[in-house]
């Protein structure tokens, strides 16, 4: 990952950073496990979320984690963008438009689904929509290389059936290929 992480920082030495060059870096890295192995750690029960790098505090990258049928809930990503590239298996996405503001306890429309492969590359951000990421496969794992920029704490979490939102925190399973301990706090849980 040191290689990978370098390039990402090295685009972050400007102030203005371009969407193209990230996504053009995380095309061009073909996926080996034994760059990443040290931050994939699963948890039996839901995906996790592994700290990677904080970029000198303009973005969060991580690697997630996904058992097999394991998701997200639908989620906004709080202004920030969102680039996600699949280190292994493949992960389906789920588009949703924003629920109407004047309607209540509508269920949310899809918009689009896409299953991304090995390597692929997504970016989401608010402007697109939201969306739930979950691993299609029922036998095999998933792991992803999220990059949010700048970093977020929360987002908001969507029930489909009706569009109601409420606020998540957001949790590191790991940092740096370490546990990170939330006993003692209601946090600990992902979105
Ligand atoms: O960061 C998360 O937990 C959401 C994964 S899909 S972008
Ligand atoms: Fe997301």
């Amino acid at each position: 990952m040191d290689n990978l992480i370098t390039q990402i920082r090295e685009i972050f030495k400007d102030d203005h950073i371009n969407t193209e060059d990230i996504k053009r870096v995380l095309e061009a890295y073909k996926s080996n496990p034994l760059d990443w192995q040290k931050y994939a750690h699963f948890d039996p029960h839901k995906y996790t979320r592994n700290l990677v790098d904080i970029g000198n505090g303009k973005y969060n990258m991580l690697i997630l984690c996904w058992g097999p049928g394991m998701g997200s809930s639908i989620h906004d990503h709080t202004n920030s963008h969102c680039f996600v590239k699949v280190l292994e298996g493949s992960l389906l996405e789920t588009r949703f438009s924003w629920p109407d503001p004047d309607k209540s306890d509508e269920p949310m429309q899809e918009t689009d689904r896409d299953e991304h492969p090995i390597n692929g590359v997504t970016y989401m951000s608010d402007e697109l929509g939201l969306h739930r990421m979950e691993n299609p496969s029922h036998s095999d794992n998933a792991v992803t290389l999220h990059l949010y920029i700048p970093p977020f704490e929360h987002c908001q979490i969507f029930d489909e059936r009706t569009g109601r939102k409420a606020q998540s925190a957001v949790t590191f399973f790991t940092k740096y290929g370490e546990k990170v301990d939330y006993r003692g706090s209601k946090l600990g849980r992902t979105f």
